[in-house]
């Protein structure tokens, strides 16, 4: 059964263009100019209970907005949206109660009080219960490890640590569908697989579905069973992840850290197999190679003789690289 439709939904900006100067000062005020952006541009998909949907783009692809639509933050332009049933932006308060949310850059807890207190009062606005609250409680505890946090106030909190309890938080009162944008943004490793782990225990506990935005693609392996990939405002792709993993697990990129470089560098890369000029710059160089043909070894044989390498890192295949094989 499908939890979430969404129906050729549509979001416009109306961005207002500035003339700059005196004279342009006083126009704006008698004759604004305003163009418009297309941020989500006729978008359908349906959701079915239980599901792990990690919404992936670009910066500006329209993840945000899209979200925001579905939350009920944001009303559409045009097109649907029916989240359990309910059109959100008409049934705030009974959708409110069955969604729950993770905005990477905002917080839902009171930045003075202990954390504690936040659920406590969380479980008062949401009317959670007191067994299910206390259930909750010490299940998130032990699986996010929270019981050191549970009497600090939030402001005292370190990043990671915050997004444990964050986490947590959106979680409480049993939410029916979850949205995390960008939940492990700036985290380190073993947060970010803490919160991985979380999620998917609790999906398969609870059957909630998720929704998740995130530009970390180990995020996408680990947690989702299925991907939408958006840009400029459009699914271009929908589906399971093999076809994406096609690409993720084939592509990676070595980024060189250089003080000088040769001519005869980019004939090189040219002629070997498997390796590709991404991006170049006076002191880097980002060298793309496919793993089934050569090793990271081998690029960084091949390449070193004709550049002083300064230093050097390996990547992971990042989103655009993938949006671009999408589009292929
Ligand atoms: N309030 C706004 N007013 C005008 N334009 C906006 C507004 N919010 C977003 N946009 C524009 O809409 C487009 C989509 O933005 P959105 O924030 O949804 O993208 P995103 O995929 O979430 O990006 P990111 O990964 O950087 O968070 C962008 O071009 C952005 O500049």
């Amino acid at each position: 059964m499908s939890i979430i439709e969404v129906k050729n939904l549509r979001k416009e900006y109306k961005i207002s263009e500035k003339d700059v100067g005196l004279i342009g000062a006083i126009k704006n005020v008698f004759r604004p100019k305003f163009r418009t952006k297309t941020a989500v541009d006729d978008i359908s998909f349906s959701i079915a209970e239980g599901e792990v949907v990690g919404y992936i783009g670009a910066n500006g692809a329209g993840k945000s907005t899209t979200i925001k639509m579905l939350t009920g933050i944001l009303t559409p332009t045009s097109g649907e949206v029916l989240i359990n049933g309910l059109v959100p932006q008409k049934n705030r308060v009974r959708n409110n109660k069955q969604i729950g949310t993770v905005f990477g850059q905002r917080t839902q807890l009171w930045w003075d009080l202990p954390v504690i207190e936040s659920y406590n009062l969380l479980q008062n606005i949401y009317e959670i219960p007191k067994d299910i609250f206390e259930e909750n409680l010490n299940r998130f505890r032990e699986l996010l490890d929270l019981d050191e946090l549970l009497k600090t106030p939030v402001r005292q909190l370190s990043l990671g640590q915050k997004m444990r309890c964050e986490i947590a938080a959106a979680f409480l009162h049993n939410p029916r569908v979850v949205y995390l944008d960008e939940p492990t943004i700036g985290l380190d490793v073993m947060v970010k697989e803490k919160i991985r782990e979380f999620i998917k225990t609790v999906n398969k506990e609870r059957k909630v579905t998720v929704i998740l935005t995130t530009h970390d693609m180990q995020d996408i392996e680990e947690v989702c069973s299925r991907v939408m990939f958006v840009d400029y405002g459009k699914v271009i792709y929908d589906g399971d992840l093999e076809s994406v993993k096609n690409v993720l697990g084939k592509t990676r990129t070595v980024v060189f850290k250089v003080k000088s470089k040769s001519e005869d560098l980019y004939d090189v890369i040219e002629k070997s197999e498997g390796l590709s000029l991404l991006k170049e710059a006076e002191d880097t160089l980002e060298i793309q190679f496919n793993r089934e043909t050569v090793t990271a070894t081998q690029v960084i044989n091949i390449v070193s003789p004709y550049c002083e390498v300064v230093d050097l890192s390996i990547q992971e295949v990042s989103i655009e690289t993938i949006v671009k094989s999408l589009y292929k």
